[in-house]
């Protein structure tokens, strides 16, 4: 992503933060910024509206259960957004509608302003640039953590250019800087089956890195970790945030409050209330639904 578009999604939160500040907890999808009128390159994912992330009036049903109800939310380029709310808040199903990996009923879900999401298949959406890392690491215990990180720049190769496949200068570079990124610089070559499980969902997030997403979901990243590893994470977090778009989705409310800018809380499928840790915490619909009294 280039420091332009950066720019601009750093201004998009910064008028949130203000109108938020202001008392306006904008809840709505709207409030579109007019185009740049930037040109955007081929592969490049189109944000000259201030958005990298977009849902509209977004539904799913399971067995006439309605899992996501007209859910309407919008993210930023560079942005860090948490995601909380009670169990079965739809935050899981959220996800899987964005990856592609659950079709909704009705809505629109676009990635930039030209990226119909909802035209393609999982695999296209994790081409596209959408990373997204499960509660629980699924690393290749067998293999090295170099291997681990070598192997996910393979993926989506065929078999015969995996076997001959070798890192170039520009890969290598980058994956020492991704061992930098998630503390595991020390452990290049030890058995992923061997780190602590902090240290796996790390490299989990090295794997994702490797392929350089826009936007990366991550769902209950520091569930089983220790405090000394939370706060790590959340470390690695804040310098991945402005580099990448990061939903993440966590319970852990002293972790949110150390990474969080904007909130949003889902309850039924759609948003109840979104704005600074402080705002949703005092907001009476979420300690009712969520924090408890
Ligand atoms: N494939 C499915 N079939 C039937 N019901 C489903 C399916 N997927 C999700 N649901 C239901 O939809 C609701 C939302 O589930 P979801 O897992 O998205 O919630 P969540 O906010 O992620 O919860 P948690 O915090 O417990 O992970 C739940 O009531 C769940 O049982």
């Amino acid at each position: 992503m280039t420091p332009d578009l950066l720019e601009q999604g750093a201004r998009r939160i910064e008028e949130r933060m203000a109108l938020l500040a202001a008392g306006k907890n904008n809840t709505e999808s709207g409030g579109r910024n007019a185009s740049t009128g930037r040109v955007v390159e081929s592969g490049e994912v189109d944000v000259t509206h201030g958005r990298i992330l977009y849902l509209e009036d977004v539904s799913v049903s399971f067995d006439g259960f309605k899992a996501i109800n007209k859910l309407s939310l919008d993210i930023a380029p560079g942005e860090l957004r948490c995601i909380i709310g009670p169990n079965g808040a739809g935050k899981t199903t959220m996800m899987d509608i964005i990856t592609g990996k659950t079709r909704p009923d009705e809505g629109t879900v676009f990635f930039g302003s030209t990226i119909d999401l909802l035209r393609h298949k999982e695999a296209e959406i994790a081409q596209l640039g959408i990373g997204r890392k499960f509660q629980k690491p699924t690393v290749f215990e067998q293999l090295t953590v170099f291997e681990n990180l070598e192997l996910a720049l393979k993926t989506n190769k065929g078999v015969k250019s995996s076997m001959f496949f070798r890192l170039d200068s520009a890969q290598s570079d980058r994956l020492a800087e991704v061992l930098v990124t998630i503390h595991l610089a020390d452990s290049v070559n030890r058995m992923a089956g061997n780190l602590s499980h902090g240290q796996k969902q790390w490299l989990e997030i090295g794997m994702l890195l490797m392929q350089d997403p826009k936007l990366l979901l991550l769902d209950e990243p520091v569930a089983g970790m220790t405090d000394e590893e939370t706060a790590r994470t959340a470390e690695l977090f804040l310098t991945l945030k402005g580099k990448h778009s990061l939903m993440v989705v966590e319970h852990d409310m002293s972790f949110i409050k150390t990474i969080s800018e904007i909130v949003t809380v889902l309850c039924d499928g759609s948003v109840l209330a979104q704005g600074t840790l402080d705002q949703v915490q005092a907001d009476e619909r979420v300690i009712e639904v969520y924090l408890g009294r």
